[in-house]
């Protein structure tokens, strides 16, 4: 007979990417190997908690507006980096936003059911096969568990004989009810760099609230936030482990027109909250030093 609380694995190709659908009886994540791009995770009987645009494209070589993006072996503008981490690059001046690796298909390593649970394992060996631009060796690999919660593990192994510095950022779009309503707990008294006023350095009060486009990169954090969505009455908690830096970040109004794959209004339903290892936190391994990073992602009711 059929066991309904048993995982279930589908792969499936939409418009140009094979995506694999995961239906555990806690909830249901949909990821692509492009980027190993988780897309979307839903607990049954809730609203999303990672947001997937409405009009996201699935087309190779473009990274789906969405889900959990990997940002590696640099976040952002190359150019807003450390030093160490812009001297790695060696391909002239054209340097993607936010690395190499979001749009390239990693290698599938695995997928494994541990009871109800479900772990997904992709990797990149840039020994292997080359980034542009970045001739180093590294290991990247992501595991994806899919249990009572969603947990996120991206490992950085030096495989060359010299030091690697990156920086990184899981770059995870999170569902809210509406942007204007929510307010995001656990970084008060961290300082900040306010990305759009001159990269000034300010300092966080009590929790955050929105109110205009929000670009800011909080530094020193602590292990836990929260999401607190009155509306939709939960609180999307995060448990970061291995970063102590993370990008929060909404459009708001005009930025959305200029975005690719995102509806106009697009913006009152998302809020990123990125975990990351960026400016002052950035990572540099020593050879063969593997570091990770655990992003475990958790909706609980008010
Ligand atoms: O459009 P992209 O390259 O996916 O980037 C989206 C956003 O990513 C965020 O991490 C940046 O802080 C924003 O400045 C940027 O607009």
């Amino acid at each position: 007979m059929y066991d309904d609380t048993l995982p279930t694995v589908e792969q499936l190709v939409v418009d140009e990417l094979v995506c694999w659908r995961v239906h555990t009886r806690h909830a249901e994540l949909l990821m692509t190997q492009q980027g190993a791009q988780v897309l979307s995770y839903q607990p049954h009987g809730e609203e999303p908690v990672i947001w997937l645009s409405g009009q996201a494209a699935y087309q190779k070589g473009k990274a789906v507006r969405g889900g959990v993006p990997v940002c590696w072996p640099w976040f952002g503008d190359l150019r807003r980096n450390p030093a160490e981490v812009q001297g790695m690059h060696q391909g002239g001046p054209i340097a993607p936003a936010h690395g190499l690796v979001r749009e390239l298909d990693w290698q599938l390593l695995g997928i494994d059911s541990e009871g109800s649970a479900v772990r997904l394992e992709f990797a990149v060996d840039s020994a292997a096969e080359p980034l542009p631009g970045w001739p180093h060796a590294a290991q990247l690999k992501l595991s994806i568990l899919l249990d009572e919660s969603l947990q996120l593990t991206l490992s950085s192994r030096n495989t060359s004989d010299r030091p690697l510095a990156l920086s990184q950022a899981l770059h995870s779009y999170f569902a809210v009810s509406d942007i204007r309503e929510v307010e995001v707990e656990g970084l008060d008294g961290c300082s900040y760099i306010e990305t759009l006023e001159d990269w000034q350095q300010r300092n966080q009060q009590g929790n955050l609230r929105f109110s205009g486009e929000t670009d800011r990169i909080y530094l020193a954090t602590r292990q836990r936030m929260a999401i607190l969505d009155r509306a939709w009455n939960r609180r999307i908690e995060l448990e970061a482990r291995g970063s102590a830096s993370a990008v929060v970040w909404n459009p708001w109004i005009d930025k959305a027109r200029r975005l690719s794959q995102f509806a106009d209004d697009a913006w009152q339903g998302m809020l990123c909250i990125e975990t990351a290892r960026v400016l002052d936190d950035l990572l540099v391994l020593r050879p063969d030093e593997e570091h990770s990073m655990v992003l475990s992602v958790a909706s609980k009711p008010l």
